[in-house]
């Protein structure tokens, strides 16, 4: 691969993040653990990458018993004090030239990681794959879970939780887009329209297909080809009949090959400089969902990372 912006050898940093509590189900914070045992850390050297891995981050972050509600975001202090130090440890590998490969965990952690990514390279867009928009504010929330809120954080919509001050509103409306939405609440929809945010839902997939969408949604947050990519991967933006074991499944989703042809896609402009796959969560059905759930997480990362068909 000739990445424009990593130093070589190209090197990946596997950011393993067991941390749940962006939302209410356990298990979750499991999804990283089982990615490596399911043997990532190898398939990314055989294709080519060195690979480091210094553990899971241990977050403390069980038993949010001293963690009340503010307002209604639940467990504002913890998910705040994970996603800021998953901020630096992501700017740091960035500001090396090393691709950092955050696996979750929730999507709450992607404040840290497109925050991380942000500082290193202010000019960075964010390709956003989700079933969800994950751009409730404080105002718009009904489950007070903040994995259903970072977008908003990092675009500084919304009046802020002071909790929430390291995080600079760095990224730029215009630098984002959205594939595979299909469950937005109104209130969400709203921000949407009124930023101007550009998304592609299954609507779109199903219209134009996905290849046409990934062009489109290229051209529209990197029109010359020539910005760092940060792809942000919510594993239920696939339809749960290809990654059941996830917390808030919608159905009328992402194929397993459309799915990959995003990550290929994306591998192929040569400008990711960041990857997150987030929302795997093996507690959450039988075990032979969470093997299949487990391999497609693998196997996205995989396809972002340069494995092709042929
Ligand atoms: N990262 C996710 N899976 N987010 C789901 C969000 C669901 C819902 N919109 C909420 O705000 O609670
Ligand atoms: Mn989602
Ligand atoms: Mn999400």
């Amino acid at each position: 691969m000739n990445s424009r912006f990593l130093s070589s050898p190209r090197t990946a940093a596997i950011v393993g993040c067991p941390f749940s509590g962006g939302q209410p189900k356990a298990g979750v914070d499991e999804g990283p653990i089982h990615l490596v045992e399911a043997g990532l850390i190898d398939q990314l050297k055989d294709l080519g990458w060195a690979v480091t891995f210094d553990g899971h981050h241990q977050f403390e972050e069980n038993n949010n018993l001293d963690d009340p509600p503010i307002g209604k975001l639940k467990n504002p202090r913890t998910v705040s004090r994970v996603t800021r130090s998953v901020a630096d440890v992501i700017s740091g590998h960035a500001k090396a030239g090393i691709l950092p490969v955050t696996l979750g965990g929730d999507h709450s952690l992607a404040m840290g990681t497109i925050s991380g990514t942000l500082e290193a390279y202010p000019n960075a867009c964010v390709v956003w794959v989700d079933a969800h928009a994950d751009i409730n504010t404080i105002e718009t929330t009904a489950s007070g879970n903040i994995h259903g809120m970072p977008v908003s954080f990092l675009l500084g919509v919304g009046s802020k939780e002071k909790e929430f001050d390291w995080i600079k509103p760095a990224l730029k409306p215009e630098r984002l887009v959205y594939i595979g939405l299909r469950d937005v609440e109104a209130g969400e929809k709203k921000i949407l329209r009124e930023n101007n945010i550009k998304a592609y839902s299954m609507h779109e997939v199903d219209k134009y297909g996905i290849g046409k969408v990934v062009e489109m949604a290229l051209d529209y947050v990197n029109p010359n080809r020539d910005l760092p990519v940060h792809l942000s991967f919510d594993v239920d933006a696939l339809d749960p009949s290809v990654a059941p074991s996830t917390g808030t499944p919608v159905r009328g989703g992402l194929t397993f090959r459309e799915g990959h042809y995003i990550c290929e896609a994306i591998h192929e402009t040569g400008l990711l400089v960041a990857l997150d796959l987030v929302e795997v969560n093996p507690s959450l059905s039988e075990a032979a969902d969470v093997k299949k759930t487990v391999a497609v997480g693998c196997s996205l990362v995989r396809a972002a990372l340069g494995e092709t068909l042929l």
